[in-house]
């Protein structure tokens, strides 16, 4: 398989060090949410690394004071330990203040984060629904989405890393001022030790943003291969198929050549990052040696030694993970600027007048002329279709598989919008009414309807969420469309859990799932109803039944029907057939018998097939 991978990763690795660094301005606004988030615990963990920054240097303080007062007692005749173990004392508070410290830290941070992350995905569902279903059938957009819905970790980490990097400034203020205090030569070996360190660790980390961000696309098919190859779904025509090899020999080629360049790039890191360690020890050792030859020569005592070489390698350490952390922040700040792009994206609808929608549809709905391809495509779907659907009226659509029929419920249901021509309702262009208040103007049920692995009261209230505790209801639309019977096998009736993902569920056959499907429809008092297939896993007998219900129930409603069924598509009151785009024929059943065309030539063809 031939991956652009290695190319797109030199072109991605332009990324440049303004690029990483820019990113760092979602900085307090992302601040701001964890704020709004939950204050207590924002400001408890603030107040806890404000402690935990400044102890380090308190207790090299102290231990520089214990060794200065047990030499200045070796040194006297009779020794007075009152005051030295006073200092142990307050050193041994001081260690069990540090311990209790950071442990608070870790649980505000793991408390915070939790919350954040709870906030971030309700914020994400919320705005994904938010989202023309054109952008979310783009793959571009899919893969933003993707970033931003599986970065939620490293939105924590992020968040702790943050925090950790005042705690380590405070800390590092502190222990250069005591530096400075006594040696402020030192400060220049510590300045040389850390910045190729640093450096190493911007580029690096640059490296692996660039790589995991021009492989989305891969690592999404990665997962995908992963579902395929191990959920129960799919199981049954993997093992028939012989399909394992297939799908894990597609996966190895895949996966092989990420984690090839990965592996490069972290031995690389490895290697470079040792190199620059081993320049921080060295510079570690060169102060180390200048305090010695100061003691010796009398400058400074034992105590100041020892703080100092303490300071020295907490500095040296610090300042490491400082700029760690740093690279580490800005590279998941580049993340941050994922989400956040993603939350702004702007749902500002197009033409939107909010002209109010009417109480009851007087006149009907009027294609003019409507073509339309989707985005990013070439292939025109719809050709220049036109025509009237009236008020109360029942139409059905009929075709060829791929002709159309669900693109114009789409376009119908302002999914997408026509490349040219007009959708009108009463007389009015449907995109200057209130696109919500619009979409809820009808009960639709789609060919490819989701089975929700919720209960099945849940999975008919889906319908109308609001009416989820009007039993009376849901066991209506169970009534009229015959997943009353299915109910009525389930052990746990309404209650009994649907799917075979939790435990104690239970999987229903294909009919058995449009029936509880179909019943959604009926949940809601829409004016029009789409039914595109809803009924192509029922028996024959069944099938009449659902729609001789649904012709008697919806009959003052507008109503679309998609079906490849002749006996279900011959009771609307028109037939509108669609050939490669266009409207080849409307009519009632009789008028296209007539015709001789494709109505008559395919149900005769059905008919025939029942004989
Ligand atoms: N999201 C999409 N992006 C691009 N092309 C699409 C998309 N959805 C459908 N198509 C294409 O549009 C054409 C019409 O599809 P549509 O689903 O409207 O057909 P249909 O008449 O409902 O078919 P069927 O009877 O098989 O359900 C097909 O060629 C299909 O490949």
């Amino acid at each position: 398989m031939a991956r652009h991978a290695p190319k797109s990763l030199k072109e991605k690795n332009k990324t440049s060090l303004k690029k990483s660094f820019s990113a760092l301005i979602y900085i307090p606004r992302f601040f701001k949410e964890i704020w709004n988030t939950n204050k207590k615990l924002f400001l408890g963990s603030a107040f806890c690394r404000l402690i935990g920054a400044v102890l380090p240097v308190i207790i090299l303080w102290i231990g520089k004071i214990i060794i200065d007062e047990i030499i200045l007692q070796t040194k006297l005749e009779v020794t007075d330990l009152t005051q030295l173990w006073t200092y142990v004392g307050i050193e041994f508070g001081l260690i069990v203040l540090s311990d209790l410290v950071s442990r608070a830290i870790q649980l505000t941070d793991s408390l915070l984060g939790d919350a954040y992350s709870i906030d971030t995905s309700v914020r994400i569902i919320k705005k994904t629904n938010q989202i023309d279903i054109s952008l979310l059938e783009d793959s571009e957009f899919y893969d933003k989405l993707e970033r931003a819905r599986t970065q939620t970790t490293s939105r924590v980490g992020l968040m702790s890393n943050a925090l950790g990097e005042v705690q380590s400034l405070i800390s590092i203020a502190t222990l250069v001022a005591g530096l400075i205090y006594f040696e402020p030569y030192l400060i220049i070996l510590l300045v040389l030790s850390i910045i190729p360190a640093f450096i190493n660790e911007i580029w690096f980390s640059q490296q692996q943003y660039s790589l995991a961000r021009g492989w989305t696309a891969e690592r999404r098919e990665l997962d995908y291969l992963r579902f395929i190859g191990a959920n129960d779904k799919t199981a049954k025509e993997i093992k028939l198929f012989g399909l394992t090899d297939f799908v894990v020999d597609r996966f190895k080629n895949l996966s092989q050549e990420y984690y090839d360049l990965n592996k490069k790039l972290a031995i690389k890191r490895s290697a470079l990052g040792f190199a620059f360690n081993v320049l921080g020890t060295l510079s570690y050792y060169g102060a180390y040696v200048f305090i010695i030859y100061r003691v010796i020569s009398g400058v400074i005592t034992l105590g100041e030694l020892t703080f100092l070489s303490g300071a020295f390698n907490r500095l040296t350490r610090n300042l490491q993970d400082f700029f760690s952390k740093f690279t580490r922040i800005s590279e998941s700040a580049l993340y941050l600027k994922d989400y956040f792009e993603f939350i702004d994206i702007s749902i500002q609808p197009k033409h939107n007048e909010d002209i109010p929608l009417p109480e009851k549809i007087k006149e009907g709905f009027e294609f003019i002329n409507v073509k339309f391809s989707y985005p990013e495509s070439d292939n025109e779907i719809l050709k220049g279709i036109s025509f009237k659907i009236k008020a109360g009226e029942k139409l059905a659509f009929v075709g060829q598989n791929g002709a159309g029929k669900t693109t114009l419920t789409k376009l119908l249901l302002r999914f997408y919008e026509p490349t040219s021509g007009e959708i009108l309702l009463d007389g009015i262009n449907i995109n200057r009414f209130d696109k919500a208040q619009y979409q809820a103007f009808f009960g639709v049920i789609f060919q490819d309807f989701f089975k929700y692995e919720f209960t099945v009261r849940e999975n008919i209230a889906i319908g109308d969420i609001s009416q989820i505790d009007n039993q009376e209801k849901i066991e209506n639309a169970a009534d009229l469309s015959l997943a009353n019977q299915v109910v009525s096998e389930l052990k746990k009736g309404y209650d009994q859990q649907l799917g075979k993902r939790f435990a104690k569920g239970q999987e229903l056959s294909g009919g058995q799932w449009q029936k509880v499907a179909l019943a959604r429809a009926y949940m809601k008092d829409a004016k029009v109803m789409i039914l595109d297939e809803p009924t192509s896993a029922l028996d024959a007998k069944a099938e009449s039944d659902v729609f001789e219900r649904f012709i008697g129930l919806t009959e003052d409603k507008t109503s679309i029907i998609i079906s490849h069924r002749f006996s279900t598509v011959r009771q609307a009151n028109k037939i509108l057939v669609l050939d490669e785009g266009r409207v080849l024929e409307m009519g009632t059943h009789e008028d296209l018998m007539a015709n001789k065309s494709l109505y008559a030539d395919l149900f005769k063809l059905q008919a025939e097939g029942y004989q």
